[in-house]
């Protein structure tokens, strides 16, 4: 079984405008609102691709029950923490270029994050648990080291898609998979930008340190795949972006789905690369459908 774990999950808001005048009063286009929060997105888009998963975490709130009423809607089982406080609103504004604003995220008291760890500590060997996204300011900073631990203990294979801090410390985990950004691998090596020739030379560290299977994407760019047999690239297809969020979730989702049906590397990159694709150019998270008119044209290369 997959289990997602989103430590902060959101509403995420979507707010289309012609242009926006900071200081001024703005008028949407049109608006959007979804169940957000890397985990979820992740559950969302595996849903979309055949594949089920429990989406676990903290939501608090009428935010909260927001996110768990669309998830049980769309069939996606959940097992939250619920909190006393609100699930955070994420607002994206889509003006030509996109401007995120990401809430702090509710309260969470130590009896809450007991309780998710004692969740953690029912998984069964061979289970895969994926840790995405950030974490509310008020949980300890070794929050994700302790599901981990817990994870690890029982056998269970770690996805891991976070930064700063917890991304180093999850990657002495020896995750399954890791999906980072370049940004969020230039933060890891210390650097400000990073060339190709960085990047596979970190991805390469990174794999001798213990993960499995490491994508680096790389937004329009495309990404970079690393692992014990491999290292490939892939240019993004082209398109018209519509709303980016949640591509990096959905290449996680497009690559556990592809990889759980048995597709060989290659063909589980090209499928990973296709469903963040996919969502780019999608108002909400990409569909099968989307995935599978994209994916062929995706070209995966050898390094
Ligand atoms: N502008 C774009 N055009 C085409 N594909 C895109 C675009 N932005 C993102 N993608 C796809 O989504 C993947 C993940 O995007 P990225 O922005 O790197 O992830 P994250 O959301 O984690 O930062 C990319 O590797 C690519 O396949
Ligand atoms: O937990 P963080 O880092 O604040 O990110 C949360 C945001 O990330 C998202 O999960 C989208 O992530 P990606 O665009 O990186 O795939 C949104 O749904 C959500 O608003």
């Amino acid at each position: 079984m997959i289990y997602t774990c989103t430590l902060n999950p959101s509403v995420d808001y979507i707010v289309h405008l012609d242009e926006l005048h900071v200081g001024e009063l703005n008028r949407s286009v049109k608006t959007f609102t979804f169940p957000g929060g890397k985990g979820i997105n992740v559950s969302r888009v595996l849903k979309r691709l055949d594949v089920d998963s429990t989406a676990l975490g903290f939501v608090g709130g009428f935010t909260g029950g927001f996110i768990e009423s669309e998830l049980r809607k769309e069939g996606i089982a959940c097992d939250f923490v619920h909190v006393p406080g609100q699930t955070r609103i994420n607002v994206k504004l889509k003006a030509g270029r996109e401007t995120e604003i990401n809430g702090e995220g509710p309260m969470i008291a130590d009896d809450d994050a007991t309780q998710l760890i004692a969740k953690i500590g029912a998984l069964s060997a061979g289970d895969v648990l994926v840790l995405a996204g950030s974490a509310p300011m008020s949980l300890s900073a070794d929050m994700y080291e302790r599901l981990a631990a817990r994870a690890v203990k029982r056998r269970v294979r770690l996805v891991v898609d976070t930064s700063g801090p917890a991304l180093e410390a999850l990657l002495a985990c020896r995750p399954f998979l890791a999906k980072p950004n370049h940004h969020e691998l230039a933060e890891l090596f210390g650097a400000a930008v990073l060339t190709k020739e960085d990047i596979i030379l970190y991805g390469r560290r990174l794999v001798e340190r213990g993960v499995e299977h490491l994508i680096v994407s790389m937004g329009g760019a495309g990404a970079f795949y690393f692992g014990r047999e491999a290292t490939l690239f892939a240019e993004a297809p082209k398109g018209t972006v519509k709303n980016s969020v949640g591509a990096g979730d959905s290449m996680v989702a497009g690559f556990l789905a592809a990889h759980t049906s048995g597709k060989p590397i290659e063909e589980a990159f090209a499928y990973s690369v296709a469903a963040g694709s996919a969502t780019a150019f999608s108002e909400d998270l990409c569909t099968k459908e989307e995935v599978e008119a994209l994916v062929d044209r995706v070209r995966v290369v050898r390094l």
